[in-house]
């Protein structure tokens, strides 16, 4: 097969598979590119959350990351969760030697509240890993942390992406409301102009995994080839029916369907 399109994502794990690596595994293949993944930290969660973390140690990260770079190519890679500082610093290391597109999920705390990230690494992530980026999708929390203002509003929305790419760096800030008014609008600004994504809001408790899936359809769209925003919009697509088909498993929150976006395609 030529033209096969390498998607990386580098974040930790979820046995009930409904976020982190999981996730973007699955988003990965539903819409074809091949995926590959460096696990970053091995979480025991679920839908109701997080049990249990365990750090791999850096040199198995690194090991990880070398084993990937050395023998395929990377065509677009993102990043959820890093948990700490010096996790931080070798990744950096090893992903400024990447030619492609990078997307960041600055994932911070889960959907069940447990934090994933060590306060601390959230001031690194900001001032050395974020100017790195192509795009960088936070929600209103994670936005609301790296600009230091408080969002209540589309126009605060628009700030913070202005914000994120001009005072820190970022290539383009997609800012995602999902949580702030009836309808699921996200900010995207690419550098040039404010695009704003719309669709309707589903009323669900499941909705674990929605960050991850959305970054995780973003890069497989850069992998390729397809430029920013089109990227988004596809992605926005795709997200929107992952939750609006989401399954109604486990206890707590449920996770995306990564088969209904195919599904919803077929049947227009
Ligand atoms: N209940 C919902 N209905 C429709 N779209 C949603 C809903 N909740 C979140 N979204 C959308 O899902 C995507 C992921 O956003 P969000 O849940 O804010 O991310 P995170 O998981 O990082 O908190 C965004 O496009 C957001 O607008
Ligand atoms: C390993 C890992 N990474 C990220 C998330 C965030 O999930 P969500 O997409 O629901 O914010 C998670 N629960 N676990």
């Amino acid at each position: 097969m030529n033209n096969v399109s390498c998607a990386l994502t580098i974040a930790g794990t979820d046995p009930s598979g409904g976020a982190g690596i999981h996730a973007d595994l699955k988003t990965f293949q539903e819409l074809k590119s091949y995926g590959m993944s460096v696990i970053t930290s091995v979480v025991a969660q679920n839908t109701t959350g997080v049990q249990e973390i365990l750090h791999l140690p850096n040199e198995m990260i690194v090991s990880q990351l070398d084993s990937v770079l050395s023998d395929l190519p990377v065509h677009a890679f993102k990043t959820g969760m890093i948990a700490n500082t010096e996790m931080m610093e070798v990744i950096l290391e090893k992903i400024t030697t990447i030619n492609a597109p990078y997307v960041m999920d600055p994932v911070m705390v889960a959907t069940s509240g447990d934090a994933l990230i060590h306060v601390d690494a959230r001031s690194y992530l900001r001032e050395h890993l974020l100017p790195l980026t192509t795009i960088v999708t936070p929600n209103i929390q994670e936005a609301e942390f790296i600009t230091g203002n408080t969002i209540e509003s589309l126009s605060d929305m628009q700030d913070a992406a202005n914000q994120i790419v001009y005072k820190h760096g970022a290539g383009a800030a997609l800012v995602k409301g999902g949580h702030l008014r009836e309808e699921a609008v996200d900010i995207l600004y690419d550098g040039n102009k404010i695009h704003t994504f719309t669709s309707e809001r589903i009323h669900t408790k499941n909705t674990h995994g929605t960050g991850c899936t959305y970054s995780a359809a973003i890069t497989a769209y850069l992998s390729q080839g397809i430029p920013l925003p089109k990227a988004v919009d596809k992605a926005k697509r795709y997200v929107t029916a992952a939750i609006k088909h989401a399954l109604p498993l486990g206890k707590g929150n449920g996770p995306t369907n990564h088969f209904a976006p195919r599904m919803d395609e077929a049947r227009q």
